[in-house]
């Protein structure tokens, strides 16, 4: 059987996070959407984090406006996001973990420890038709308790692999790694949608597009990094080429 096609999700929140250095408009991550769907995305997402450090309610109401393809809300489970959420009504809604104190995401949703807590969040936002996945950690716990939960899809946490890549651990990233390859297959077995995303760069993301099991990636700190040197256009197409690189591997 033929892999699942691969979708690319464009994270935004960088782009936000430039512009707020001076409070200005400028750069707009709304102009950034629109230029990544046309160089090939078939996503975007942003994260409306509570402290507003990159992305704001406007940018969210301006993205959902503006965007022809989907849009995929990352939030943290608290009601005030989730009215948030509903009034925007975007295409799909992530639930993160969020601590003030992070530089950026930290871990995934403690979906164990909060099973009953997220419960009402995937009941509420699947009736108003929006799609719900869970950011989790590549564990089999997590996949167990995402299925409970009865969300659709889980987005598995790739940071701590592309991390100890990062740094050269080479031990801790295979480690890592066989945590995100297992989870996915174990999660896919038990009828879950599995999306990948945190830290990824072309050469993670060309090896993670091998798991034949996941059929998103969410991917944003590092190709507006990229942005910077080869212009977003080019850093997308290079995304591309390496997600169908992989993929090519897929068994
Ligand atoms: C959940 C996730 O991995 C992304 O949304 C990431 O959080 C990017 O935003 P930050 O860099 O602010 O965490
Ligand atoms: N959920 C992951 C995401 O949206 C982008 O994460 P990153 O590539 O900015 O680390």
């Amino acid at each position: 059987m033929s892999p699942k096609p691969l979708r690319l999700g464009v994270n935004v929140d960088h782009v936000a996070t430039v512009r707020n250095a001076r409070g200005g408009p400028r750069p707009d991550p709304v102009r950034a959407a629109l230029l990544a769907i046309e160089a090939g995305a078939d996503g975007i997402t942003a994260h409306l984090r509570e402290d507003r450090r990159h992305i704001t309610d406007a940018d969210m109401a301006r993205l959902k406006a503006a965007i022809s393809k989907p849009l995929n809300f990352e939030m943290a489970a608290t009601d005030q996001m989730l009215d948030v959420a509903l009034a925007t009504a975007p295409h799909a809604v992530c639930l993160v973990p969020e601590k003030r104190t992070e530089r950026t995401t930290e871990g995934g949703l403690d979906v164990v420890g909060g099973h009953d807590y997220f419960i009402p969040f995937v009941d509420e936002l699947s009736r108003a038709g929006v799609r719900v996945s869970l950011f989790i950690e590549p564990s089999l716990e997590a996949i167990d308790a995402a299925v409970s939960i009865k969300a659709p899809v889980v987005e598995l946490h790739t940071g701590a692999w592309c991390h100890a890549v990062e740094v050269g651990d080479h031990d801790r990233a295979e480690r890592e790694f066989a945590r995100v390859v297992e989870a996915a297959a174990y999660g896919a077995e038990r009828g879950l949608e599995i999306h990948a995303g945190h830290g990824l760069d072309y050469d993670t993301a060309r090896r993670v597009s091998a798991l034949p099991q996941i059929v998103e990636l969410n991917i944003g700190h590092f190709l507006i990094g990229e942005a910077i040197f080869v212009g977003l256009e080019e850093a997308i197409s290079r995304m591309r080429r390496a997600m169908e690189e992989g993929r090519a591997q897929a068994p």
